[in-house]
């Protein structure tokens, strides 16, 4: 039986989708330590929240079983991200750190994590929507870029964990050209609609199914962030950057946000949802408007490559359109390019929720282990 090789986790964010990896990594774990011709030892050396952290000066393992106790009761200091670039960069085997959290400042230091060797797999779109800049200089730092630090992958960012960018990476790297990427981008405006304006009539109230969006683990920290449209923008920024359009912000293009002008002012997304249901009237009006034609309304997204043209926001469909007839969280995108002609490449399913996105993270932790083996 050959040695097995040490690998070590770090994960920060343990929330939804923090929760359901860790439960996948730990699957994992035992599966690769028992496999026949390359054993991998995989151990967990570090994970945080907000205001808690937990790791052991020796990089010794923490037990997958006990990190939720163990970070309960833990009286650590949470260290900066350049603090622990520093811890992880010291480590006596390759690092792997995951980053589930939707945190600025921890995206912002990707390309110190990549220049120190430190791989980074992450559902966060910060790191990959935001400046420009910070998306240069993550694949100018990382060896799966033009650098020669950590890897870098992030699946989890568009569509939760459908093979959304590698499916457009193997399309643009085998030689076809995107003419054009559209559809539904986020899993909790599809269920919001889905739910809200089914097709044939009825539904709840708008402002309940967010609430139930939110409960469902579908929404962003703050579901504000997924109503005003920008979280679609900045899948829309990633597909378009991959597609090689130098997008500079998901400020860069028309976006339309759904946050009612008066509630533009709130201070916290506790007060938002209480105020939300003040404006379900507003909501039914378009909905009815939209029965009217015999049609159905959707939050879509597209970007026109040739073109260079990129779009978010309501469009109404016939009720046997494709994109009426989701159901749940699901995403559907399809991938217009030279190869595949009038009829798009399409990619469907649930886009949101705590195991669906742990599953993209979790297969690019696999595929930085097939890289650092
Ligand atoms: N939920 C989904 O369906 C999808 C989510 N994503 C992305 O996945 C990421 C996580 O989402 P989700 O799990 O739903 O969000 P949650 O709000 O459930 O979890 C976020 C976690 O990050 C922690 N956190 C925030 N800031 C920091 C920090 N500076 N240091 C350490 N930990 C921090 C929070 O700590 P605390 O527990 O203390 O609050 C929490 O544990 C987001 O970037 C989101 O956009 C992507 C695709 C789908
Ligand atoms: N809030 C997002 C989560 C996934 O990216 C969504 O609803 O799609
Ligand atoms: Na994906």
């Amino acid at each position: 039986m050959p040695a097995a090789r040490q690998i070590f986790v770090a994960v920060i964010g343990a929330g939804g989708v923090g929760k359901a990896f860790l439960s996948q990594l730990s699957q994992l774990t035992k599966r690769l330590s028992s496999e026949p011709s390359t054993p991998i030892n995989l151990a967990l050396i570090y994970v945080a929240r907000s205001s808690k952290v937990f790791f052991n000066e020796d990089y010794s393992p923490i037990s997958i079983s006990s990190w939720e106790s163990d970070l309960a009761s833990s009286t650590r200091t949470v260290p900066s991200p350049t603090q622990i670039a520093d811890y992880l960069s010291k480590a006596p085997a390759s690092v792997i750190l995951v980053d589930n959290t939707s945190n600025e400042d921890v995206a912002n230091a990707y390309p110190l994590f990549l220049g120190k060797k430190i791989s980074v797999v992450t559902p966060n779109k910060k790191g990959f929507s935001s400046n420009l800049k910070l998306w240069q200089d993550i694949f100018k730092a990382a060896s799966n870029g033009t650098g020669s630090g950590g890897y870098v992958f992030h699946e989890s960012t568009v569509g939760a964990g459908l093979p959304v960018l590698s499916t457009l990476k193997d399309l643009i790297e085998t030689g076809d050209e995107i003419v054009k990427i559209e559809g539904v981008f986020s899993g909790t405006m599809s269920f919001l609609f889905n739910s809200f304006m089914p097709v044939g009539g009825g539904g709840g109230s708008f402002s309940a199914e967010v609430t139930k969006a939110k409960e469902l683990g579908y929404t962003e920290p703050d579901p504000r962030d997924d109503l005003n449209g920008l979280d679609v923008a900045r899948k829309l920024t990633i597909l378009a950057r991959i597609s090689g359009l130098e997008i500079e912000s998901p400020a860069s293009f028309p976006v339309q946000s759904l946050i009612p002008n008066e509630l533009e002012s709130c201070k916290s997304g506790d007060e938002f949802m209480k105020r939300l249901p003040e404006f379900d009237g507003e909501m039914d009006k378009l909905k009815q408007e939209a029965a009217k034609e015999g049609k159905v309304v959707r939050f879509v997204g597209s970007i026109d490559v040739a073109e260079k043209d990129v779009k978010v926001g309501l469009e109404k469909f016939d009720a046997s359109h494709p994109i009426a007839a989701l159901k749940g969280s699901d995403n559907i995108i399809s991938f217009y390019t030279k190869r595949y002609g009038s009829n798009p490449l399409i990619i469907q399913g649930a886009g949101a929720g705590g195991d669906a996105t742990a599953m993209g993270v979790t297969a690019d932790l696999i595929k930085v282990l097939r890289l650092l083996l």
